[in-house]
C-alpha cells in the first residue's frame, strides 16, 4: 500500500506491475506452467489461486499491493469472478485488466480479439487500452450479457460440450431446443433509448441484452463503448437442431419475426407472472424484475490488434 494514499480505497497504481490471477482449473487445466514461464520471461507476477474465494483475495491483494494491470487467467466465469470484486473494492475504473483466456469458454476474452494465453500476453505486452462500457444488472456489474427467460430447469441443462461450444449462449441454445416445452411469459419493458423512451409488452421467450456480446446480426463483438446495451426481445424461437453458432444468431436476426431490438442505456424489466431464471455473464439466478443500466466506459481492458471500437452493425 502507497503510504499517502493510505485513505484512499484505490491506492496509486503502478501500470509497470502486472500480476496474473490464474484458476487452475478452467477449461481442461494444465496451463499454470506455461503461463508461470510465459509470465517470468517478462517480469509479471503471478498468483495461482485455489477457489473462487481466493480468486476473490487475490483481487483484493492486488489492489492493494498497487499493482495497475489485473490479469485474469481462465473462462469467463473467472474474468467474471474478477470483475464483480473490482466492483466491490470500488476499483473498477481504477486497474486495467488483461485477459488470459484458459476457460471452457472465453467468449470476454474473444470479443476483445485475445484468441489463446499467448496473444494474451502478446496483448498485455503492447498495451493498447480501451475503457469499454460496463452492464448492470440490479447494482451487479456485467461485462458479456444478461440473459433472461426459460425455467431454470432448461437453463441447467446446458451441458458442458453446449458451453464450451457457445459460453453464454448456451442457456439460449438449450433453451431454443425445448422451447416447444416452454410457454413465453409476460414482461414489460421501459427503456431509455438514443430516440427517446420506449416500451415493449407482450409475451417473451426470452430477453438477450449484450455488453460486449451482440445477439442479432452475425453475431459476435458488439459496440462496447457506445453506452448502450443491445436488447432483444425473443417472442419465440422454432425448436432446432444447433451445428454451428451462426445458426443461433440468424434465428435473432433483425428481420426475424418475433424478434424485437433496442439499443438502450437503461432498461427496468418486469416478469408480470413472477420469477425467471437470469444468467448474468453466465451466472444463474431467478428474478421478478431487472433494473439495467450502463456505466459507460468505464472498464479499462487491452486490447488485441482485431478489436474493433466501432464494429459494423
Ligand atoms: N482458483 C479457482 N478454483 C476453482 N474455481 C475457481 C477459481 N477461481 C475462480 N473460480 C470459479 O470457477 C468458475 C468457472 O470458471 P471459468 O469460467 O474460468 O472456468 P471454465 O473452465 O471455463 O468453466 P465453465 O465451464 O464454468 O465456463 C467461476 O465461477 C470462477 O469464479
Amino acid at each position: 500500500m502507497n503510504p499517502t494514499d493510505a485513505e484512499s480505497p484505490t491506492p496509486a497504481l503502478d501500470w509497470s506491475r502486472v500480476r496474473v490471477v490464474v484458476n487452475p482449473t478452467s477449461g481442461g487445466g494444465g496451463h499454470v506452467e506455461p503461463v508461470r514461464a510465459a509470465a517470468a520471461e517478462r517480469d509479471y507476477e503471478v498468483v495461482v489461486t485455489d477457489s473462487a474465494a481466493d480468486t476473490r483475495r487475490a483481487v483484493r491483494a492486488a489492489v492493494a499491493d498497487g499493482v495497475g494491470v489485473v490479469v485474469p487467467c481462465g473462462g469467463d466465469g473467472t474474468v467474471n469472478t474478477v470483475v464483480r470484486e473490482l466492483d466491490a473494492i470500488g476499483a473498477l475504473d481504477a486497474v486495467t485488466l488483461g485477459v488470459l483466456p484458459a476457460g471452457t469458454a472465453n467468449f470476454f476474452a474473444e470479443n476483445l480479439g485475445i484468441e489463446s494465453i499467448g496473444s494474451g500476453f502478446e496483448v498485455v505486452d503492447a498495451g493498447r487500452r480501451r475503457r469499454i462500457d460496463v452492464g448492470v444488472a440490479d447494482g451487479t456489474p456485467f461485462v458479456m450479457s444478461c440473459i433472461a427467460g426459460f425455467p431454470a430447469e432448461v437453463s441447467g441443462a446446458a451441458d458442458a460440450e453446449l458451453k464450451g461450444r457457445f459460453g453464454t449462449l448456451a442457456f439460449l441454445v438449450s433453451a431454443a431446443r425445448s422451447a416447444d416445452a416452454y410457454e413465453p411469459q409476460p414482461v414489460a419493458l421501459s427503456m431509455e433509448t438514443p430516440d427517446g423512451d420506449a416500451t415493449w409488452t407482450g409475451d417473451a421467450l426470452c430477453l438477450l441484452v449484450g455488453n460486449s456480446r451482440r445477439f442479432t446480426g452475425a453475431g459476435g463483438q458488439g459496440d462496447v463503448e457506445d453506452g448502450l446495451l443491445e436488447v432483444v426481445v425473443a417472442e419465440s424461437l422454432a425448436p432446432f437442431e444447433v451445428v454451428r453458432e451462426a445458426a443461433v444468431h440468424r434465428l435473432l436476426d433483425r428481420d426475424t419475426e418475433g424478434v424485437t431490438r433496442f439499443d438502450a442505456s437503461v432498461a427496468d424489466v418486469s416478469f408480470l407472472d413472477g420469477s425467471v431464471a437470469v444468467s448474468l455473464d453466465g451466472e444463474l439466478s431467478e428474478r421478478e424484475s431487472l433494473s439495467l443500466s450502463v456505466r459507460h466506459r468505464t472498464l479499462s481492458v487491452l486490447v488485441g490488434p482485431d478489436y474493433d471500437p466501432q464494429p459494423p452493425l
